[in-house]
């Protein structure tokens, strides 16, 4: 079975509501490769959800940024990292944000707005927030027993990968994620080299290659062959219209996890890169 190229848009914390209704008429008009070539999901702001929703194309789906690891309930606000944790918080925030609060949204509560995708363990959330593999973990598997479909997202920082040990910690954050869970069908894997994200230092694409090769490599010999022949493995990280051709002609380049120009028509460009695998 081939994996069909998967082009995701993350806004993470942008728009207005003006700006969010010019990115879908932008998105609106856009000649691109059909369903059958590409799927494209957009992830807006939580408050943008239903915006989205209503406006958006019919072939183009929707995704969570995150969502909580269990039942929602009585929790007014998720507090989250405390004098103890040992997360790099403090390294990359001023002290008195250490006890953030993040609004609480439920895996249910997406359900209901009908969002069919949801990101979970994005390294920002991970770094800022002290998520641990664990959690990271709990979350794709709630997600999923709830029936949302997950982009789960892995990678290591530049320190680790100056260490050598870039492998070690994919392997080690995918492990969390294949331990809770058994089927793989509706996860897409998105390697995110933190170092890339946001800096505008792309990998190149031998280097996504290689990374998403062994991905491939550590579930075929943990999970099965077939997991690893059907699991999309997307890359993210300073993706933009003018490296996307090439990184899209990777063959365990499944697709793409894009930030910044995401919120830019370039999105189209990238979206376009799908025909590279068609015509491959
Ligand atoms: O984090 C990313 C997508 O989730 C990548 O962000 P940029 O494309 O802005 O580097």
């Amino acid at each position: 079975m081939g994996r069909k190229f998967f082009v995701g848009g993350n806004w993470k914390c942008n728009g207005t509501t003006e700006e969010v209704k010019k990115i879908i008429n932008t998105l609106n008009e856009a000649q691109v490769p059909s369903q059958d070539v590409v799927e494209v999901v957009v992830s807006p702001p939580y408050v943008f959800l239903p915006t989205v929703k209503s406006l958006l194309r019919p072939d183009f789906h929707v995704a969570a940024q995150n969502c909580w690891v269990k039942k929602g309930g009585a929790f007014t606000g998720e507090v989250r990292g405390s004098s103890s944790d040992k997360c790099i918080m403090l390294k990359v925030m001023p002290v008195q944000y250490v006890h953030l609060k993040v609004e609480w949204i439920s895996a249910e509560m997406l359900v209901n707005l009908d969002i069919p995708w949801v990101i979970v363990g994005h390294s920002e959330r991970r770094l800022i927030l002290g998520e641990s593999n664990e959690f990271v973990g709990d979350k794709v598997a709630y997600a999923l027993s709830q029936k949302l479909k997950v982009i789960a997202c892995v990678g290591e920082t530049l320190e680790q990968r100056e260490a050598g040990s870039t492998l070690e910690v994919v392997a080690a954050q995918t492990k969390a994620i294949a331990d809770r869970v058994s089927n793989w069908d509706d996860v897409v894997l998105a390697y995110e080299p933190v170092w890339a994200i946001g800096t505008g230092k792309v990998a190149s694409p031998a280097q996504a290659q290689e990374v998403h090769t062994e991905l491939r490599k550590w579930l075929q010999a943990n999970i099965s062959a077939e997991v690893a022949a059907s699991t999309r493995i997307i890359y993210g990280g300073s993706v933009n219209g003018a490296n996307c051709k090439e990184l899209a002609a990777k063959p365990d380049v499944d697709g793409f996890l894009v930030g910044g120009a995401s919120l830019k028509p370039e999105f189209i460009d990238i979206i376009k890169s799908a025909e590279v695998k068609k015509n491959a």
